[in-house]
């Protein structure tokens, strides 16, 4: 759907709103909004959380935020100083019925007209039923308003039909928002254009023609100040159960019939559903799990694990590996890699589509299969291998090349940050780019075997320096079936 110029003035409430994820990418991508006029003034932001703050310390603090987060060459201070007048804050304890309601309540119930309400939940998921119940017992829910919930969707199938339920039982599904900001990242929704509206891919997005797919998505960073969080869920809750899976269901899924939200959530849903169960044995032999250790970058040492999260043991992983299959015609037999983790040796979110090599070769030498990399932050951009004839040698001799699209400076646009565009799609009620319940359960159910798995000791926990690509263990998961990570191909 086109990104209308103007928005109606809605009010966008957040919960959580002194925690990381507000101050470091809700208020900065507000704010890039603002700048492209989509904020009308009007429109109020208000932060809710228990802490005892006013207008003017939250102001503040979102004032600091926006001076660390937003690129330098956007902070125009007399924009920021407008900005944050629309911004306000009430202190509240969203789990709790008998918690100061009043102030919001006086704030958003001036409004009788049906301004669009945004109810943001940032804080931890446990939170998510209690602050419903609580909105609508207080009054607050009307016919425009929607509700984000940020990820995790639980910890666990369990927890997570809960929520679905809980907040359910006071919206309908098509005002339930839950993000997952892979889907909000350019380079992830032009798979679809990739793949379906260029006929020579398409053709051959099957088994017949591509050897495997391979997902990662490295980070450098470890834990930082997230550790308490992190340490109760690990990298399988924290990245694969959503981010993952869902750039897999994006290049796994079939054409949807339209771009509605709809039929296209029913394609992934249907890859959802289609990931073969993970067996025990299947467990052992195509899951890895690691924690990084103190490694060593430019000559300064780069903390372990467990001194992050300062503690003396933990049985968390801060990298996966695993093979994954999907039981479809379309790709019997095409084994999808997944990888991330944390303190790796570069930051990078990539797809890489390995095409088989043709079984007859008209060369003294069979050429390179052609490859496919996409690359989904940073450098944003595709580029294929090709085999071309090596003009320095006989017309015999091939070399490989590559076609590259570069797009930050192909298209002369600033990459958005993925929130931006999301937090619109919700203003705006186009639940395209979010997550229904049905998916959600269906992730929770290919994963939640694996964390059984591994609570069984089915699967030891690998170590690995910080700064490399992780495990040993990874790199002999792939070598298993003759392949290769990325990094290490030629
Ligand atoms: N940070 C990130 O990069 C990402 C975070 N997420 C998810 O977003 C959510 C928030 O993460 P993050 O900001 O890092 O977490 P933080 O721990 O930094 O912040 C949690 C926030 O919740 C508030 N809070 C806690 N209890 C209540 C309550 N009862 N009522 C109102 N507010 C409450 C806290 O403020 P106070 O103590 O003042 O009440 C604080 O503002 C989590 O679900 C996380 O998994 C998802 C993707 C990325
Ligand atoms: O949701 C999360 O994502 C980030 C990584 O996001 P990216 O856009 O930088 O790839 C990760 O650091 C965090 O642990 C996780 O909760």
């Amino acid at each position: 759907m086109e990104q209308p110029q103007t928005y109606p003035p809605f009010d966008f409430i957040i919960f959580g709103a002194t925690g990381d994820l507000t101050i470091r990418k809700l208020i900065p991508a507000l704010f890039y909004r603002y700048l492209d006029k989509q904020i009308p003034a009007e429109t109020r932001i208000i932060g809710a959380a228990r802490s005892a703050l006013n207008d003017n310390d939250f102001r503040e603090r979102a004032r600091a935020g926006l001076n660390q987060f937003v690129q330098e060459s956007d902070r125009d201070q007399e924009k920021i100083e407008a900005f944050i007048q629309q911004v306000h804050y009430v202190s509240l304890d969203g789990a709790n019925a008998n918690s100061n309601w009043s102030d919001l309540q006086n704030l958003l119930n001036g409004d009788k007209g049906n301004k669009i309400r945004i109810f943001y939940f940032a804080t931890a998921p446990r939170l998510y039923g209690d602050i419903c119940d609580n909105l609508s017992d207080k009054g607050l829910l009307t016919e425009t308003t929607r509700v984000v919930l940020e990820k995790p969707i639980g910890t666990s199938l369990e927890t997570a039909q809960e929520i679905n339920r809980r907040v359910g039982k006071h919206l309908p599904e098509n005002h339930i928002f839950r993000i997952d900001h892979y889907l909000g990242k350019e380079t992830v929704q032009n798979i679809i254009a990739l793949r379906f509206a260029n006929p020579v891919f398409e053709r051959l997005w099957n088994s017949d023609s591509i050897d495997y797919i391979q997902i990662t998505a490295a980070e450098t960073v470890g834990v930082g100040s997230r550790g308490g969080y992190y340490d109760g869920a690990g990298a399988l809750r924290d990245m694969v159960q959503n981010h993952l899976l869902q750039v897999l269901c994006m290049v796994a899924m079939d054409p949807p019939i339209s771009l509605n939200a709809d039929d296209l959530r029913n394609e992934k849903l249907k890859v959802l559903r289609s990931l073969k169960p993970m067996t025990d044995e299947d467990i052992r032999t195509n899951t890895v799990r690691g924690q990084y250790q103190e490694g060593n970058k430019n000559g300064e040492k780069i903390p372990s694990y467990l001194e992050d999260l300062k503690k003396d043991s933990s049985d968390t992983e801060t990298f996966i590996a695993i093979k994954a299959q999907i039981n479809t015609a379309r790709w019997s037999g095409v084994p999808f890699y997944l990888r991330t983790g944390k303190r790796m040796a570069e930051k990078t979110s990539e797809i890489v589509i390995q095409f088989k090599s043709s079984t007859w070769s008209l060369f003294p030498t069979s050429p390179e299969p052609n490859r496919l990399h996409i690359r989904i932050q940073p450098d944003e951009g595709v580029s294929l291998s090709l085999q071309v004839k090596d003009p320095s040698k006989s017309h015999t001799s091939l070399r490989s090349t590559f076609i590259d699209i570069d797009f930050s400076p192909t298209f002369h646009i600033r990459y958005p940050d993925s929130y931006e565009g999301l937090l619109m799609d919700a203003v705006r009620g186009d639940p395209l780019l979010f997550i229904r319940c049905d998916e959600v359960e269906a992730a929770w159910r290919w994963i939640e075997p694996i964390l059984n798995g591994w609570s069984k000791g089915l699967t030891p926990m690998a170590k690995y320096k910080s700064g490399t690509w992780g495990p040993n263990e990874a790199t002999e998961l792939l070598a298993k079936d003759g392949h290769l990570w990325h990094e290490d191909m030629p």
